[in-house]
């Protein structure tokens, strides 16, 4: 029957079944008939009746009949609903008065949406407990295919006629005419923002069931590059939209090809064919009413070069500040002084820079409440939306790009535009406002870029380090998130620091991995859907499934069957490193007897160089002269480049040296760590000289296997990495401020000069005088150029480093 239903057209309903015309309920003689006839005239849809001495129409079946048959034209005219609306009352009202001899056909369903979800009290007093009721009604218009781009459910009523441009901008949007699939009306009737025009109302307060972390796959089409070299499509998404398999190319031994699937599930993933628009309601959308509720919300983007990583970003503020700025003209929030800010900076090679300001240089420190402040970053304030494109593309334009090792062109930074909602009590409280809640994008670097940490070039070099830590870290803070650990490692990198206040408190993270479907990409996509799942793999409510052992009965894959690492720990690849540092650290814990997990964690207690001589340690053991410079040079920083140098002499300087960084009450399990960590890097030195273990030897805390050798090392690699960015930083703003000096007493000679050449003038004193200013400009130079000769050591350290880590893993191989 359900088929036959489905079968029908436009045509007059139900003639396929032998009816035609208009009937009069009196014309029928059969009680069956009547009662059926009764009905369709009470509805005014006498004209449906069968004809006189046609076979009876069970009633069950006539209900079904007409109800689907509202389903499938929809409720389109008040009429109809008035007409559906007398029928349910008349079939209901039939059984209440027990004149219908038949039993009702169960809605369970319609049963149980309908308890006191009906739409309308007047209908619910109306139809009582009958078998539907207006929520069986909505149901149907969502049944609806038509209804589906017609009903009002197509648009968020909080996207105003003239905004919606945007949605058909080529330059912004792919075109939104494109056929979506099932999951993406799904997800569309049920968003948020997504309500009736008449009901318009707030969604509910707080985060709404909303996942702490989503993550969200996004493959590419194949380019033109890649269609002319005739490149396969090897990703392959399944009909439930979470899962895809990768058709890894790959040859045996013996040269026979063979092909290796890889299955992966995530919490959607999304198809070449959807538009920019539909990942936004996958993604952002959902998050947008939360963060009126003081909730921090991230979404990024993570992929190997050219994925479509600013594709896929670059509209979602765009759409979230529209999204935004119309829940704030809601009568709930319109007196509440909400405004809109807008601002964007990206981290290059672990340095901050405003994209909206000539791309000025930025410090970050935290405020007295820990919470992260970026100097001196310009916020705009956001009151119409096509402002937005136009700062979007301003940013864009100022970002860094540059030859790579790994690829010609590539983004080697992280973009991070934010959307801050504050609460002004005046229209004249500039930026000043409350912070009430903040949307987070971000634009990683080419997950790839990590790999360039063995590149002959010290500038890549470092900033492929960087790169590599940052993505690291940021995975290892959505986990601890995830997996709700009360300590959340940010401080592993500047990225993960300025996203301090997304990693605490309510907060929603959704990621979106990137990835190209050509075969020459395979690598990389493996690379990006398995960080992609460690990212989501520690999740409660996960249905993220990790990359299995290969289905096809073929060989184990390369990291099983030959158990070396790769040359270079990308982030992807490093999936033992958090392993060890987060959920193996509780082992480390057991084995050393140490009660804090934390100080795995925390990298930035690690130290390591080639010597053996710690950076970290440098800041604690006595230094010279250049400590002092430094804390006065780093407070002038972070004062947003005020310098003003303290006329105390060096001496007194001396003595107010702050004490090391970072030092909290929890020294001595720092010290214990610290102790612990240099130790390991001792082992791992002498690891790289001697042949390795075999593999197979068993994890225990005096023999640990190769890979948690590499995490250490990795680590201890960072740090350096850190310390040599902060030494540079530092170096730089001390030579700034040496010039400044050397002005200051450049002009304090030439007022000797004209005091000495006044007559009369005393020369004792212009000689004492000119003496100290001397003496003041040699020690600057030899302050400075002792400053210089130590980063240039460091810098040198820092290569050998690099290539014994390339060495010792080659050695390992
Ligand atoms: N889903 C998509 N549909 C159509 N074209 C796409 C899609 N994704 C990316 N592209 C195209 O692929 C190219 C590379 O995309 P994009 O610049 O976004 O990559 P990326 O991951 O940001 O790279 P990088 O890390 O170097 O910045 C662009 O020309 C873009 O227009």
């Amino acid at each position: 029957m359900g088929g036959q239903v489905q079968q029908s057209s436009s045509a007059p309903p139900y003639d396929h079944h032998g009816f035609s015309g208009s009937h009069a309920a009196s014309a029928a003689t059969d009680p069956t008939e009547a009662v059926m006839s009764r009905w369709l005239q009470s509805a005014g849809l006498q004209h449906l009746a069968p004809p006189t001495g046609s076979p009876a129409l069970d009633p069950r079946l006539l209900q079904n009949v007409l109800i689907q048959d509202f389903a499938r034209h929809g409720v389109q005219s008040a009429e109809d609903r008035q007409k559906l609306f007398r029928l349910i009352k008349s079939i209901n009202g039939g059984l209440e008065h027990g004149s219908d001899p038949f039993t009702p056909p169960a809605y369970g369903s319609a049963r149980q949406n309908g308890a006191g979800g009906m739409a309308s009290p007047e209908f619910r007093g109306d139809i009582g407990g009958g078998i539907l009721d207006l929520h069986s009604i909505d149901d149907i218009e969502l049944l609806s295919e038509d209804g589906v781009h017609e009903s009002p459910f197509e648009a968020s009523p909080f996207v105003s006629g003239a905004d919606k441009s945007y949605q058909n901008d080529p330059d912004v949007f792919w075109s939104s005419n494109k056929p979506r699939t099932n999951k993406m009306k799904t997800h569309e009737e049920g968003s948020p923002l997504r309500t009736t025009a008449m009901e318009k109302e707030l969604p509910p307060p707080g985060t709404n069931g909303l996942a702490r972390i989503k993550v969200v796959v996004r493959k590419r089409p194949l380019n033109k590059k890649e269609l002319a070299r005739k490149e396969e499509d090897i990703v392959a998404i399944d009909g439930n939209g979470c899962s895809l398999t990768v058709h890894e190319p790959k040859l045996k031994v013996d040269l026979t090809a063979y092909v290796e699937k890889h299955d992966f599930t995530f919490d959607a993933v999304l198809n070449d064919q959807v538009s920019n628009d539909e990942v936004y309601r996958e993604t952002v959308e959902p998050i947008i009413p939360t963060i009126f509720q003081r909730t921090k919300a991230t979404c990024f983007a993570y992929g190997q070069t050219g994925s479509g990583k600013t594709y896929t970003m670059q509209p979602l503020p765009l759409r979230a500040c529209q999204d935004i700025l119309n829940l704030m003209q809601h009568p709930a929030y319109r007196n509440q002084g909400f405004q809109l800010w807008l601002s964007f900076f990206e981290i290059y090679g672990g340095k901050l820079y405003d994209l909206l300001n000539e791309r000025r240089k930025l410090c970050m420190r935290e405020d007295g409440r820990q919470q992260v402040v970026i100097v001196g970053l310009k916020e705009f304030s956001v009151s119409h939306v096509e402002v937005v494109k136009d700062y979007i593309e301003k940013g864009n334009s100022s970002r860094s790009t540059g030859s790579t090792g790994a690829n010609e062109e590539s983004s080697r930074s992280h973009a991070i535009l934010q959307l801050a909602i504050k609460k002004h009590s005046n229209k004249k409280d500039e930026k000043g406002g409350k912070p009430v809640g903040k949307f987070s994008f971000i634009d990683l670097a080419g997950s790839e870029r990590g790999a360039d940490t063995t590149d002959n070039d010290r500038q890549t070099r470092i900033e492929g380090a960087e790169i590599n830590k940052s993505l690291l870290a940021l995975k290892e803070c959505i986990r601890a998130l995830d997996s709700e650990q009360g300590h959340i490692p940010f401080r592993g990198s500047k990225l993960t620091e300025v996203l301090r206040d997304s990693f605490v408190g309510d907060s929603r993270t959704v990621m979106i991995s990137c990835i190209s479907p050509s075969t020459g990409s395979c690598e990389h996509t493996l690379n990006t859907l398995r960080y992609a799942d460690r990212v989501k793999g520690l999740s409660k409510n996960s249905n993220s499934k990790r990359d299995p052992s290969p289905n096809t009965g073929v060989p184990l894959p390369k990291e099983i069957a030959a158990p070396t690492p790769p040359p270079t720990i990308s982030p992807e690849m490093s999936d033992d490193i958090p392993d060890y540092r987060v959920m193996d650290s509780k082992k480390a814990v057991d084995q050393s007897g140490w009660t804090n997990p934390q100080a795995v964690v925390e990298p930035e207690l690690w130290s390591f160089t080639s010597s053996n001589q710690s950076y970290a340690n440098r800041e604690d053991t006595a230094m010279t002269s250049f400590s002092m410079d430094r804390v006065s040079v780093r407070d002038s920083v972070s004062n947003g480049f005020s310098y003003q140098r303290d006329p105390v002499p060096e001496k007194n300087e001396q003595e107010r040296v702050s004490p090391p960084r970072r030092k909290t009450v929890k020294d001595d399990k720092q010290d214990k760590h610290r102790e612990y960590a240099m130790t390991e890097m001792a082992k791992i030195e002498k690891n790289m000289s001697i042949p390795k273990r075999p593999v197979t030897e068993p994890n225990t805390a005096q023999s640990r296997p190769k890979e948690t050798y590499d995490a250490i090392s990795q680590n201890g690699y960072d740090n350096n990495i850190s310390a040599i960015l902060e030494e540079e930083e530092d170096l730089i703003a001390a030579h700034r401020l040496e010039v400044e000096d050397t002005m200051e007493l450049v002009r304090e000679e030439m007022r000797l000069l004209t005091e000495v050449d006044q007559p009369g003038s005393r020369i004792d004193k212009y000689v004492s005088q000119l003496s100290y200013v001397l003496s003041r400009k040699a020690a600057g130079i030899v302050n400075l150029q002792a400053r210089l000769a130590r980063f240039q050591r460091h810098l040198k350290e820092q290569e050998i480093l690099s290539r014994n880590m390339t060495n010792g893993r080659q050695h390992c191989v």
